[in-house]
């Protein structure tokens, strides 16, 4: 029998949560909350891997073990789909390894502090290890420190990498550097650390001071330009894990429409011909330009899907339909999907709140979830990512 103070699930913002109902920072499934308060821990307590855990904002869920982590994603989707009176067969897992996250934001000080943010403040955690980060993004959070010394910015900059198919893409935010020394700096920082690509914006638009090549990141085998601080899923395996769902969900379908298509992560990895939709103009003009040089039959519009999500007619057309919306979910297009009798659906979602709520309304239009594929690519965080197959049942 469980006692009532042992904790028994992870709660959606990371802290345990006692069999009566009590909330407990950092304690595990298993763990006990004794009368002192302090924590007894169970069999799913680890001991946290990095010096920065708890105080650095990257990762909240460290003295999770594995098993309690992939626990953790299935409750928050279990949970998130009970809300609206839904539920579902959800799979195991696909977790990404450490150190393997290859988009990340960092910020920095004026004092040549490099870290994340910390927890709920403004302050930055000095990152002297991280144990997500790919080790060629960490690589440089030392030489960054250096940098950050020349150019002497007047505020916090924000430091977005990415690592691209040429090496690390380096984009600086709050400061566009003058003069011969920065110049220089910059020119013998991008060489000795081989970075694809290092600009700065100050609020007017991304400005490339190093581009030996030009950039590109291969999906689907196909090398798409990148645009500065572009999205991509944040680990190469979360994508394959993404990409492989998807790919089962859609099967043969010969058109299939990719929607909030971004570069293309799921357009290339299409066997028959795609129709891709897209907001961001740089990103659907790459997808573009990829798909022409590399005779892919992919057909791209430039298109607000908030604003003008495909009608049911024009869903109608496709033989399955992936759908991968911003955190906010896509009201308006599922209200058109759930009139549409295009037979298959990939719902890929990054906030299973939105996921379940749009998800309500597309089950109202008479389909039904077949399965959940849940995917944790930001280890150690609340972060939860899925792709969910959808079919019509009438
Ligand atoms: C979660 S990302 C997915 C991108 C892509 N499917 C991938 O896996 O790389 C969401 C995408 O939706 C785009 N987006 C945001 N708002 C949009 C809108 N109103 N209409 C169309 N696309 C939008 C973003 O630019 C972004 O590329």
């Amino acid at each position: 029998m469980t006692e009532a103070s042992t904790v028994v699930r992870v709660a959606a913002r990371g802290e345990g949560v006692t069999a009566d109902g009590r909330h407990v920072p950092f304690a595990a499934p298993g763990d006990r909350l004794l009368e002192n308060g302090m924590i007894e821990a169970g069999p799913h307590h680890q001991t946290p891997p990095c010096r920065h855990f708890p105080e650095c904002g990257g990762c909240q869920l460290q003295h999770l073990d594995d098993a309690a982590w992939s626990q953790f994603i299935v409750d928050r989707i279990a949970g998130a789909l009970a809300g609206q009176g839904l539920s579902a067969e959800i799979r195991a897992p696909a977790l990404s390894p450490p150190r393997t996250r290859r988009r990340a934001t960092l910020h920095a000080e004026p004092s040549g502090r490099v870290g994340f943010a910390v927890e709920k403040s403004h302050a930055i955690v000095d990152l002297a290890e991280c144990h997500v980060l790919a080790p060629e993004l960490f690589a440089l959070v030392a030489p960054l420190r250096r940098l950050i010394h020349v150019l002497r910015p007047r505020r916090r900059l924000d430091i977005h990498l990415t690592l691209a198919d040429q090496g690390v893409d380096l984009l600086v935010n709050g400061i566009m550097p003058e003069g011969l020394a920065a110049a220089e700096a910059i020119t013998a920082f991008a060489e000795t650390n081989r970075l694809a690509r290092m600009a700065f914006d100050e609020g007017y638009g991304p400005e490339a001071r190093w581009e030996p090549d030009a950039v590109t990141i291969t999906l689907g085998g196909v090398p798409v330009p990148l645009p500065p601080a572009s999205f991509l899923q944040a680990t190469r395996e979360g994508e394959a894990a993404l990409v492989q769902a998807v790919k089962s969900i859609v099967g043969e379908a010969s058109i299939v429409a990719d929607l909030f298509a971004g570069l293309g992560t799921f357009a290339f990895a299409m066997p028959g011909r795609v129709y891709a939709a897209e907001a961001g103009r740089e990103a659907i003009m790459a997808l573009k330009a990829a798909a022409a040089r590399s005779h892919r039959q992919v057909f791209t519009e430039h298109r607000d899907l908030y604003r003008r999500p495909l009608t049911p007619a024009e869903l109608d057309r496709f033989g399955a339909i992936v759908i991968d919306p911003p955190r906010a979910g896509a009201k308006e297009q599922a209200e058109a999907l759930a009139a549409s009798r295009a037979p298959r659906l990939a719902y890929v979602s990054c906030n299973p709140s939105s996921f379940a709520r749009d998800v309500k309304v597309i089950t109202e239009g008479g389909w039904q979830i077949d399965w959940i594929q849940p995917v944790g690519q930001f280890r150690w965080s609340t972060h939860v990512e899925l792709a969910a197959s959808l079919s019509r049942n009438s």
